[in-house]
């Protein structure tokens, strides 16, 4: 993590909001390529869905989370958020094939 930097100003905190902001969207659309990429790997339904790969993702940003000082219950919604959107447009991905 950026040391954080003393604001001065609502605007100063508000870009240093807006710039993170832009890095967060950018990072969500480069791990949504990888997973679409994942999709041509998988061989069934089940291995779409891969339920323990989830667990372990969850596990790991927890643990993540509780190093950086982010709330962990926040980051796990996040990612369950992110992850249940990527798996139905894998399914979806899956069944066209
Ligand atoms: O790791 C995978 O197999 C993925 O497809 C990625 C991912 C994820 O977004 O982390 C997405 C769908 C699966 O439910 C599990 C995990």
């Amino acid at each position: 993590m950026e040391p954080i930097h003393a604001c001065e100003s609502l605007d100063e905190v508000r870009a240093n909001i807006d710039r993170i902001d832009a890095q967060l969207v950018d990072l969500i659309a480069e791990r949504g390529a990888y997973v679409t990429q994942a999709a041509q790997f998988k061989k069934s339904a089940d291995g779409v869905k891969a339920p323990a790969r989830v667990n372990a993702v969850i596990a790991k940003v927890r643990g993540l989370a509780e190093t950086s000082h982010a709330d962990p219950d926040l980051v796990e919604a996040v990612w369950r958020t992110m992850i249940e959107h990527f798996t139905k447009a894998e399914m979806k991905d899956f069944k066209r094939r």
